[in-house]
């Protein structure tokens, strides 16, 4: 299986040098040349399997010979060993048609963990064998970076920086990424938003003499593995529902637009899903382009789902590629337009986006009602990010079974649920202790040489 970019003008790769690359060279995310499709009987022998089985399958067309069947088996026993579910994502119903997808169970209380663990698990093996030293530079709104510090903490040949947008990511998440005292793991807080912490580590990538000084690995969803391990969990949900004799949908809460490229992704590797919906808080991008054509950022505002306080969608790159034919060119031609401000998407793209995903949107007054009321309703406490989706997945209910991913556990975002319910969530017992531990972050402006400065000055202890 080879990888090539979005902007059509970098070097083809393996799965595992697309892995350790992140970024492609031309600026572009890679991409598998061809989808493997999985027949509806393999599809329909994944019912009943554990969520490990189901990930090696689903996930080993992808591989080639980076690693060897048994080799693969042990780091996905391995990633999801620590999960504190052992369906790993388990369903768990709202109402008669709709179904709640709990992503929350890993080690950090976010659907991030599911692809973190598992490329931290891959990216050590594939670093144990090449005896190569890694420095992974990554961007978060808040639980991409805490998701990558737990999968890479402590390790003697990966050095983590993370950019969050200082004061805009919630106490947990903050704390999440500021207390891990092992010394290959650096918070950097940046003056600036989500969007400018993701341009900044582009920037590193396009910088090659940087970038090759000092080996630069992605762990955003830049990352194509990323991407991959979470393809998965929309098998595991949909053949506990009746797929493949049975099509499913999903609504997705999105930002960088990367969980629901998987599901798209799975769908065509051959599930039937029936609607893909694209749901986003009032950093709307997404559901204006769908709805107008137009891509244009209007600003990052700050809301209750921080994580999604997102306007430069990056996974986006990945759909607009396939709906503009596989052109690269046509790409790169909208990435740049995309610096000046934004672009008009084709008629002809926007029909394969349309054909493909559905889209709306969510009030914070309506992401507060809709934790008020699924509680009310049925007990279960969504965080906000979940509650997104629900209240657009509310307004896709149809004849196929709904599935709302549940993004994050309500107690990283205690002052949202507080604020729509009036009690706090409790943190797991493991991290009772975590407003006790010390804290340990840099705040540094949004520029690119002082960042590169502090990278290059800490790898160098
Ligand atoms: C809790 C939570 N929900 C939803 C999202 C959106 O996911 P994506 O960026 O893959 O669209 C994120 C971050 O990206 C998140 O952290
Ligand atoms: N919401 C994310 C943003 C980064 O997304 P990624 O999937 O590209 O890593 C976060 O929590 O950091």
């Amino acid at each position: 299986m080879n990888y090539i970019s979005t902007r059509g003008a970098a070097p083809v790769l393996s799965f595992g040098e697309a892995m350790m690359t992140g970024l492609a060279r031309d600026g572009g995310l890679y991409v598998p040349e061809a989808v493997p499709v999985m027949g509806k009987d393999e599809i329909a022998a994944l019912a009943g399997q554990s969520y490990e089985e189901i990930a090696f399958r689903v996930m080993r067309p992808y591989l080639g010979g980076t690693f060897t069947d048994d080799e693969f088996r042990g780091l996905i026993a391995k990633a999801y060993a620590g999960f504190g579910h052992a369906a790993r994502a388990p369903l768990v119903q709202l109402g008669p048609n709709h179904f709640l997808l709990e992503l929350f169970h890993g080690p950090t209380l976010a659907f991030k963990d599911f692809a973190m663990q598992l490329i931290g698990q891959m990216m050590q093996a594939a670093l144990v064998k090449s005896g190569e030293r890694i420095t992974i530079v990554g961007a978060t709104s808040g639980d991409t970076g805490s998701a990558a510090m737990e999968a890479f903490r402590g390790l003697a040949n990966v050095d983590v920086f993370i950019l969050f947008p200082h004061g805009r990511v919630s106490e947990v998440q903050r704390r999440q990424m500021t207390t891990p005292s092992e010394a290959n793991v650096h918070a950097l807080a940046v003056d600036g938003d989500f969007d400018d912490c993701q341009a900044r580590v582009k920037d590193m990538f396009n910088d090659f003499a940087f970038r090759d000084g000092v080996r630069l690995a992605g762990v955003n969803s830049i990352n194509w593995a990323r991407v991959l391990a979470q393809v998965v969990y929309y098998f595991s949900a949909a053949v506990s529902l009746g797929a493949p004799h049975r099509a499913v949908s999903f609504t997705v809460p999105t930002g960088n637009f990367g969980d629901i490229f998987a599901g798209y992704i799975a769908r065509r590797m051959g599930l039937p899903i029936e609607k893909l919906v694209i749901a986003t808080n009032q950093n709307d991008i997404l559901d204006r382009a769908m709805k107008s054509g137009a891509y244009r950022t209007d600003g990052v505002r700050p809301s209750i789902s921080p994580s999604m306080d997102i306007q430069v969608s990056s996974n986006f790159e990945r759909a607009l590629f396939d709906a503009y034919g596989r052109d690269g060119a046509a790409v790169a031609q909208l990435m740049a337009e995309l610096k000046a401000g934004g672009f008009a998407i084709s008629q002809g793209a926007l029909e394969m986006l349309r054909a493909t995903f559905a889209s709306g949107r969510c009030s914070e007054e309506e992401t507060v009602a809709t934790i008020r009321a699924t509680h009310a309703a049925t007990g279960e406490v969504l965080c906000p990010h979940s509650a997104v989706g629900v209240k657009v997945a509310e307004e896709n209910l149809g004849v196929a079974p709904m599935v709302t991913l549940a993004t994050a556990h309500p107690a990283k975002f205690p002052d949202a649920v507080e604020g729509a319910m009036g009690t706090r969530p409790a943190l797991p017992a493991r991290m009772a202790d975590l407003f006790d531990r010390p804290e340990r972050m840099t705040r540094v402006a949004n520029d690119l040489a002082a960042l590169q400065a502090i990278v290059r000055e800490r790898i160098a202890r």
